[in-house]
């Protein structure tokens, strides 16, 4: 068993009392999980303070607290640490309990507002077929190998990332692919991670609830690049205004992807179709199974991380038009219908804008665009207008619908999102709280070639209601209601 001084290697420390040779069985920083021999790190949290569960963590056993605020009364036999920021030193002690996996496989984060979870997969699968052993920490799931384990987070605690790394290692994985969101980075969960390097997507509007403003947002997303080592690689996509922002500090070697601008990685789409998209990428002509052509610049990064983790180009790029999208992402409901059922995780302003402009360029008649979408409950509410906006200028009818209303009245959210839209909008829009109904009512308005986009909620296999998650899964709805009406057509 590690000895408490091992564990808090690195870890800079404002005072200690007890004995740093006190042998440590888990680390915990809730605790409802501490066991006998454990060490309690309390975290300021944003619902409660977990400074307040240290006697609680005393009485289940633990050995050792690490706290930013000292108890006010001594405790014999207990190990006091006083750090200056518990979650950051949290991180460091997840990654020296089991042993720095982050140094022993190349760890690449990717951030940005979209694209996080479409390139790691992609990298997980690319890097699976070119015949390595891989692991994969995306909001979607996480995988060693090919083992999945469920995703409970985008970007899990530190404790739960060091450990799913340590049995990566344990597994011979080479590499790891994972999503670092801007909650992650500033909540520190991937402090005293070893980064082989990270990668910029785009920045847009969201989580403004969390980060209060912009600027914070952008702050956060660049605290990845800031912190990586010399022997690192930062790739950023010079197209986005944000791009080369996130650069500014880092110590790592500097690269860009892009479409427009100048860069190392760059291409040019030849064409955009429902059946994949073709780029000029590398002086090559290739074909891929993605859509739209935002799945252009994660095609690039994901080629750029390919060839600055030193693989061989043309072999990435054979096997790389080979990679489906991750699940949930511009995925097409297969229906015995002639209606185009698109079902897209679209949850931000810029997404949906994106994913419905993509659909425009795909009509080449009168057929309708539908868009069913809804805005998540305690997340973010400025954009909830702002997203029924998008979809009315882009679509012939709208249904606003619920989405994970949490502990939020679905008919609120969709009042807010009503005030995005516009009077010349009134007619084309719907409101039908319930989502089974909204895409039921969507399916019985669409005429043969019309398309269908249920927007907001992408692999989610649930619908999330004052804290219960009951089954809900939009494409299998679409389908069974597109099926239902339109069959014996
Ligand atoms: C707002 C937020 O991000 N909260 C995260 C945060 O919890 P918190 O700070 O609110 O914790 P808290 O409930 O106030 O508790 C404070 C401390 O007291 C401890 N405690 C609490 C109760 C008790 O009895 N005993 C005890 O010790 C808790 O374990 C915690 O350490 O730290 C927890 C542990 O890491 C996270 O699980 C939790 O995620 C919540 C559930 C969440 O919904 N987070 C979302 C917003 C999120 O993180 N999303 C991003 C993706 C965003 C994106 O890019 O789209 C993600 O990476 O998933
Ligand atoms: N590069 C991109 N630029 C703009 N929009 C994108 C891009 N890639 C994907 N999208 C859109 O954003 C949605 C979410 O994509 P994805 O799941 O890859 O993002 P994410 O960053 O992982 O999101 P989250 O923050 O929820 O984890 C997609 O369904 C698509 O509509
Ligand atoms: N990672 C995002 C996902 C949003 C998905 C949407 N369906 C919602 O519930 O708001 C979040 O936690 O804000
Ligand atoms: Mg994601």
């Amino acid at each position: 068993m590690p000895q408490l001084k091992d564990i808090l290697y690195k870890v800079s420390l404002t005072s200690v009392s007890g004995d740093m040779e006190t042998e440590v069985t888990t680390l915990a920083f809730d605790s409802r999980k501490v066991e006998v021999g454990s060490v309690f790190v309390a975290v300021t949290g944003t619902q409660v303070n977990g400074h307040d569960y240290i006697e609680q963590a005393i009485a289940q056993g633990a050995v050792a607290i690490v706290c930013e605020e000292l108890p006010r009364t001594t405790i014999d036999d207990i190990a006091i640490i006083q750090v200056k920021n518990s979650a950051q030193a949290l991180g460091f002690m997840a990654s020296n309990y089991y042993g720095n996996p982050s140094q022993k496989l190349k760890l690449v984060g990717v951030t940005g507002t979209n694209g996080k979870t479409t390139c790691v997969t992609l990298l997980y699968h690319l890097f699976r077929d070119l015949g390595y052993n891989t692991g994969l920490l995306s909001t979607v799931d996480n995988k060693i190998n090919d083992e999945v384990i469920p995703a409970t987070h985008t970007t899990p605690d530190a404790i739960t990332i060091n450990r799913m790394l340590a049995k990566m290692v344990a597994k011979g994985c080479t590499h790891c692919f994972m999503e670092s969101s801007s909650h992650a980075i500033v909540q520190h969960r991937i402090a005293g991670l070893s980064y082989a390097g990270a990668v910029f997507t785009n920045l847009s509007h969201e989580h403004l609830d969390y980060h209060k403003t912009f600027d914070e947002y952008i702050k956060a997303k660049k605290l990845l690049f800031d912190g990586l080592p010399s022997t690192a690689f930062a790739l950023t996509n010079s197209d986005d205004k944000r791009g080369m922002v996130m650069l500014q500090n880092t110590k790592a070697s500097k690269h860009k992807y892009a479409l427009k601008s100048m860069a190392e990685f760059k291409a040019r789409i030849i064409s955009n179709t429902l059946q994949g998209l073709e780029l000029d990428l590398a002086n090559q002509n290739v074909w891929f199974r993605l859509i739209g052509d935002f799945n252009a610049y994660n095609l690039l990064a994901v080629f750029g991380t390919a060839v600055l983790l030193e693989e061989d180009p043309e072999e990435v790029l054979r096997v790389l038009s080979t990679v489906n999208s991750a699940p949930g992402r511009f995925e097409q409901v297969l229906t015995e219908t002639d209606i185009t059922a698109i079902v897209d995780y679209a949850h931000t302003p810029d997404a949906l804008e994106n994913v419905l402009l993509t659909i425009k360029e795909f009509r080449t008649g009168n057929e309708k665009v539908i868009t069913v979408v809804g805005c998540g409950g305690n997340r973010d509410a400025e954009k909830r207008p702002i997203m029924a906006k998008i979809a009315c200028a882009l679509s012939d009818k709208v249904i606003l619908t619920s989405d994970n209303p949490r502990f939020e009245e679905p008919m609120e959210i969709i009042k807010e999102m009503q005030t995005g839209v516009t009077p010349s909008n009134y007619k084309k829009t719907l409101v039908i709280e319930d989502r089974k109904e909204a895409i039921k009512t969507a399916s019985a308005l669409a005429e043969p070639s019309d398309i269908i986009l249920v927007a907001g909620k992408g692999h989610e296999t649930y619908q999330e209601i004052k804290g219960e998650r009951t089954p809900f899964d939009d494409r299998a709805i679409l389908k069974e209601m597109l099926n239902l009406i339109h069959k014996q057509n």
